[in-house]
């Protein structure tokens, strides 16, 4: 790894030298911390987005980890999906399968995908109650000081624009405070309609893993980590602050390239 650290305000970077390196950093946390928690409450409920990152978690469904995870704990969701069928190729939840999640064991049952024949609003509120439901029976951790799901590990990408899951600059859903789950018509980025999780849920989670690759995500990097004034304040990404929670950002060497005191890591 290039460098590793903390920073004083609760997130830790890890930036790599490379992809290969990054993604095999990646499947080593999310493998350590599947075994902590399904050791602690016998569940791991880990969220995933799609873009980019999806491909770096293509090692978990590979030697070592296809034979050392526990599988059989796992429940998988989706932080945000693309009002699109399953079989087209703009949905997150098959660029998943495609890539890692066909290739493993998962009890039938234990993929909670977002229903594709219902519209945005059915969809988003079907998915708050498939949740719901699961926080009931406890399989999904409730947090104590939001009353939101408190999920294991939510692993989100960010775009260009700063948005994260399917949350946009500017845009009203920012402000969601009661919703688990909503919906967008008007994506800035096509597709234009989209099922995503607000803010309280994603700052809820136990664990919130940010992987952010490339050179041309360098600018927004350093708006998002370094504090470089107001300016920045409504961009998603900077939204991001588990409250009762970790932040970590997996970054590549490009993406870091515009970072200030990437030297006080080590
Ligand atoms: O539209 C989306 O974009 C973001 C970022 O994608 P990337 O390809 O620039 O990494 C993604 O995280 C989100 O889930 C997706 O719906």
């Amino acid at each position: 790894m290039a460098l590793s650290g903390a920073r004083g305000d609760g997130m830790e970077l890890r930036i790599h030298e490379s992809l290969e390196e990054l993604s095999t950093d990646l499947a080593d946390y999310i493998s350590d911390l599947s075994e902590t928690t399904i050791k602690e409450r016998g569940a791991f409920c880990v969220a995933i987005s799609g873009g980019s990152l999806v491909s770096l978690m293509g090692k978990l469904c590979q030697a070592p980890y296809l034979k050392t995870i526990d599988w059989a704990g796992w429940h998988v969701f989706w932080a945000d999906e693309r009002a699109v069928a399953k079989n087209h190729v703009d949905s997150n939840y098959k660029l998943a399968k495609d890539t890692f999640l066909s290739k493993i064991p998962f009890v039938p049952g234990h993929l909670h995908s977002i229903n594709d024949s219902l519209t945005v609003e059915e969809a988003a509120s079907v998915y708050e109650f498939v949740i719901r439901k699961l926080v009931k029976t406890r399989v999904i951790g409730a947090s104590e000081i939001t009353d939101c799901p408190k999920f294991d590990l939510i692993i989100l990408g960010m775009g260009h624009d700063g948005h994260v899951a399917s949350l946009f600059p500017n845009h009203p859903i920012l402000d969601e405070r009661s919703e688990w789950v909503t919906y967008i018509i008007d994506s800035p980025k096509p597709p234009p309609e989209r099922i995503t999780f607000t803010l309280p849920v994603i700052n809820s989670s136990s664990n919130v893993a940010l992987v952010v690759t490339g050179s041309t995500k360098a600018d927004m990097v350093h708006l998002v980590i370094d504090d470089v004034g107001p300016e920045c304040s409504s961009v998603p990404a900077k939204m991001i602050h588990p409250i009762d929670g970790k932040l970590l950002w997996f970054l590549d060497n490009s993406a870091a390239s515009k970072l200030n005191g990437t030297a006080q890591f080590s």
